[in-house]
């Protein structure tokens, strides 16, 4: 539920990879207002958004915080007092930097997502929009030329009979960043010697398939605090977690209407930090955050038996760290084999480690006193070896994972699709999805996703000549 943009310099350099100017911020500005709907609750005014940046008239709702939590004023505060945590209106505007409110996909109280947006019952029960349920692509085929790949092969019980569905005009493939390169390598579009090692014909040699798998990777950090009202009161009470959630089911009110993140912060490392004589700047750019800083009023997963907490929730968000999909075997049922490879380069454990020393200092804000006893499962004054080990032991993905069928310019020798998303040398094979994206952007995904859909139907409609 988390709706974050990233920077204008994340797609600017979408733009410049991949040579076409149709993927810059500017350009995608009228796809933004196409798929947000933002609203506000109805107590609220605009001091924690710019409407200026905002769509109103889309089709995915957007919305504000509803319901009050013990941290919103204090973590406001703190952007008042140490000037490195500088107080942001808006991070959706494209630029991103400093600390705000979060914007959160939820309408009413309830999840807004494409299943209740573009997928709404007026849409899915249009005469020519087919929904196939349970069912799972296992390879796109051939279709009469060697080029051309408009056919998809499925199957409706795993293991069960095989079907084949042929387009009129073309297959668009969006089966997410870890379906799509399973579905094309198992077509036999991939590395070619790889394909063949696994005893899949190759058809069409693509490299580049299911590499560049980019991911945010995060640690769970909690603070032990001194004040009730945090998430563990409910947790460790039934009748009040009852209460809770009936309140929610009656009403959509109460505090089970919000994203559990009612703000966020995007920050940078220093430019002059030592790191960056070994490594090139992993950012879009001077105004694109290495890190990002989630707040929350509880601490993630299981609570321990007594204590209330915070969470201040550290994530990389411009990793240089690139993992892999690959197949182990030539079932196309098989699962792939999947190497997030999170933290893998140097850098990105160093911008981890800054960015937990950020979080404390964060915490040690005048804002914080006498409601922050200490961090939780970690000090503050670690060494940076401590510090390792602990992001090590604790660390996970915030399961954006992108990147794996990138776009490159038409014509390049790397990539998998062109900048009009077809498959690079085929006909009759699109891919929309965020596989497609050169580079993860810093922000939650589903915005990078939608407006990769958003674009991608009107390259198809200008294509097929109805735009
Ligand atoms: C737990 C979780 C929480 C998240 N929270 C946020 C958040 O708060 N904010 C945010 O911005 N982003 C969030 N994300 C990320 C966001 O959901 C993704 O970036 C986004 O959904 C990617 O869109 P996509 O279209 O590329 O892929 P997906 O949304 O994954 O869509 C791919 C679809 O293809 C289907 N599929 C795959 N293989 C096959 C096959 N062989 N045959 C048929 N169908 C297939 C899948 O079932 C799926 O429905 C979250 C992700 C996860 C997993």
């Amino acid at each position: 539920m988390v709706y974050t943009r990233g920077s204008k310099e994340d797609y600017d350099r979408w733009a410049n990879v991949t040579g076409d100017d149709g993927w810059s911020w500017n350009q995608l500005i009228p796809y933004m207002k196409k798929n947000e709907r933002f609203t506000t609750p109805s107590n609220e005014t605009t001091r924690k958004f710019s409407p200026a940046v905002h769509g109103f008239n889309g089709i995915n709702t957007v919305s504000l915080q509803g319901f009050p939590t013990v941290i919103d004023s204090r973590v406001i505060q703190t952007t008042t007092e140490l000037a490195e945590f500088p107080f942001n209106l808006d991070m959706n505007s494209g630029y991103q930097l400093g600390i705000g409110w979060e914007q959160q996909t939820v309408k009413n109280g309830s999840r807004s997502s494409s299943a209740t947006s573009y997928l709404a019952p007026q849409f899915v029960s249009r005469p020519n929009l087919h929904v196939l349920l349970h069912a799972r692509v296992t390879r796109a085929l051939q279709t009469n030329s060697n080029n051309t790949f408009r056919t998809v092969e499925f199957v409706e019980d795993l293991g069960g009979e095989k079907f084949t569905l042929t387009a009129g005009k073309e297959v668009i493939l969006s089966a997410g960043s870890i379906g799509t390169p399973n579905i094309l390598l198992h077509s036999g579009i991939g590395n070619s010697s790889t394909l063949s090692s696994l005893g899949i014909e190759p058809v069409h040699n693509l490299p580049s398939v299911g590499q560049n798998l980019t991911d945010h990777a995060l640690i769970y950090l909690s603070f032990l605090v001194n004040s009730s009202g945090t998430w563990e009161d409910a947790e460790r009470n039934a009748t009040l977690a009852a209460e809770q959630l009936a309140q929610w089911n009656t009403t959509r009110t109460g505090p089970l209407i919000d994203s559990p993140t009612p703000q966020i912060g995007w920050l940078r490392v220093p430019d002059n930090s030592s790191i960056f004589k070994q490594f090139p700047d992993p950012a879009a750019g001077p105004n694109t955050a290495h890190y990002e800083l989630i707040f929350a009023s509880g601490l993630f997963g299981v609570p321990p038996p007594t204590g209330n907490f915070i969470s201040i929730v550290p994530a990389v968000v411009s990793p240089a760290s690139r993992g892999s999909l690959t197949l182990q075997s030539n079932d196309s049922l098989s699962a792939p084999l999947i190497d997030p490879n999170i933290l893998g380069s140097e850098i990105d454990l160093f911008i981890m480690r800054e960015a937990l020393k950020s979080a404390f200092r964060f915490a040690s804000a005048p804002a914080w006193q006498n409601f922050v006893i200490s961090p939780f499962g970690v000090n503050s004054t670690d060494s940076d070896d401590e510090l390792d080990e602990f992001i090590r032991e604790n660390g996970g993905s915030v399961f954006h994972p992108s990147g794996t069928a990138k776009m490159s310019p038409k014509g390049a020798n790397w990539g998998v699709v062109d900048p009009d998303l077809r498959v690079k040398g085929l006909d009759g094979l699109r891919v929309v999805d965020l596989s497609v994206a050169p580079f993860i952007p810093a922000a939650h995904t589903q915005f990078a996703a939608y407006m990769i859909g958003e674009r991608a139907s009107d390259l198809i409609k200008e294509a097929w000549g109805q735009l």
